[in-house]
């Protein structure tokens, strides 16, 4: 894959928001679709859910309005960054789909990665430990179990990866970036 700064600033930068439950494994393909792009030259930017949230707005929590809060914010960042002349990866739940709605409108390029798995398999994964605190009650509203994640009907990727490798969903990924940015 090749394409110039230049050309990606000219373009007016791709977003690429990878949503689903958490644990789905957003963070894992932004990470490795990142470093393949490095890897190429193109200018990469991850943003991740998590971080932002603790740097940029610690106080938004996790009720309908926050969300939609919190979602807003990171698009507009998203594509300010984006323009800059990147790719700009947002591992994001995102769980209204008229919020995605509303980020994918203002973006100039934008593709929906749907990264979906059972909340079962993403209950087992646990990778942060959160759903054994959600069964303890110690977390509430919690996006698949007390809270609403409303899928994306038509997303430009779909990975089931309970079923796909971490490499194939990547792959997957990639492919549509590429086809995008000729
Ligand atoms: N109640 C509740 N529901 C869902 N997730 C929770 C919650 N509380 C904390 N976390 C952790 O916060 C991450 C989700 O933040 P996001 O900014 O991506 O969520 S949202 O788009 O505003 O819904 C999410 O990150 P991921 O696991 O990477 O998805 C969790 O680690
Ligand atoms: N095909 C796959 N794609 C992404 N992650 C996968 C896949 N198969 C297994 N996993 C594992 O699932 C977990 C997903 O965690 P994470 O990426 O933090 O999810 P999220 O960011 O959606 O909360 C990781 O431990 C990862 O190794």
């Amino acid at each position: 894959m090749s394409v110039s700064p230049h050309t990606l600033r000219e373009k007016g930068g791709l977003v690429v928001w990878l949503t689903g439950l958490s644990g789905a494994g957003k963070t894992t393909i932004a990470q490795a679709v990142q470093q393949s792009l490095t890897s190429f030259g193109i200018p990469a930017v991850f943003l991740d859910g998590d971080e932002v949230r603790k740097q940029m707005h610690p106080t938004l929590g996790f009720s309908k309005t926050d969300r939609e809060e919190n979602v807003r914010r990171i698009g507009a960042l998203a594509k300010t960054r984006a323009e800059e002349g990147a790719v700009v990866l947002v591992a994001v739940i995102a769980p209204y789909r008229s919020t995605r709605q509303e980020v994918r409108a203002i973006c100039r390029a934008y593709l929906e990665v749907f990264v979906d798995a059972p909340l079962q398999t993403c209950e087992e994964r646990d990778p942060k430990g959160l759903y054994r605190r959600v069964r303890r009650g110690e977390i509430t509203q919690f996006t698949g179990i007390d809270a609403p994640y409303e899928a994306p009907v038509e997303p430009e990727i779909h990975c089931r990866t309970a079923s796909e490798s971490i490499e194939e969903s990547s792959q997957r990924v990639l492919r549509a970036i590429a086809e995008s940015l000729r």
